[in-house]
């Protein structure tokens, strides 16, 4: 795909490891700015593996992974809480701590992330809760949730500090399809805002009823549905 601008994550020649096996091979990837990118895959095709790759859970061992400003390959140590904090990263189980509130879970990465003053961060934590269709909340602990309602929490956490690109790993996984179609929605208002998305997902009925770009791991390579068609 060719881009207008400097991509937000720019994959060259990068293979992506689990110990010492091989999972993705000499792979390429582009994703533009405000772009919505699919990754799929049969279980255990690396899709995890490379987004844990891109926000530094997994180390690069090959190749070059530019992502949100930061070089992968050469990111000091000291580095990685500040390329976590461009990227939101949404999971599967949702990860709330469970014994604090809504508004104590959004609060615990505001002050992880230097955030100060108690008015501004009330003010963006209901800011956030709006966003992500959520109304009274935030003094509720995460298990009076429907998992629903407590992986909107986890989107409008991973949105605190405006990241330009969300990285959600099965963020659906878990929801029944009613469910799932709401998160998709709200993922989808939050890509009409600016912010790119590169989203893992089995969904095979989110994707066809809201088609976007589709990278396929296969065979250790990725496939890409844009280069298919352009
Ligand atoms: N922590 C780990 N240690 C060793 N190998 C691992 C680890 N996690 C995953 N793997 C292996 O790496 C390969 C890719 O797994 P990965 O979790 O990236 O696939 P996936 O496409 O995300 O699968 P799924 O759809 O089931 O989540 C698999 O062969 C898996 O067994």
């Amino acid at each position: 795909m060719s881009f207008s601008g400097e991509p937000i994550l720019d994959i060259r020649d990068a293979s992506i490891f689990q110990e010492a096996n091989t999972v993705l091979s000499n792979i390429n990837l582009q994703v533009g700015k405000g772009e919505f990118v699919y990754l799929v895959g049969r279980t255990g095709s690396g899709k995890s593996s490379l987004l844990k790759t891109l926000y530094c859970d997994l180390p690069l061992r090959m190749g070059s992974i530019k992502i949100t400003g930061f070089q992968i390959e050469s990111i000091k140590r000291k580095d990685v809480p500040m390329l976590r904090r461009k990227l939101g990263i949404v999971f599967q189980d949702f990860q709330l701590l469970p014994d604090r509130t809504v508004a104590e879970n959004i609060f615990f990465v505001m002050k992880a992330t230097g955030w100060k003053d108690r008015a501004k961060m009330k003010s963006r934590m209901q800011e956030l809760l709006m966003k992500v269709g959520l109304g009274a909340v935030s003094t509720k602990y995460p298990h009076q949730l429907s998992g629903g309602e407590q992986q909107r929490v986890v989107i409008a956490r991973a949105l605190v500090n405006e990241p330009t690109l969300l990285i959600a790993d099965e963020p659906t996984g878990n929801l029944d399809p009613e469910v799932s179609d709401g998160i998709f929605k709200t993922f989808e208002s939050i890509n009409n805002s600016g912010t790119a998305i590169l989203m893992a997902t089995h969904d095979f009925k989110l994707i066809e009823n809201y088609p976007k770009r589709t990278i396929t791991c296969i065979n250790g390579q990725l496939e890409d549905s844009a280069a298919v068609t352009a």
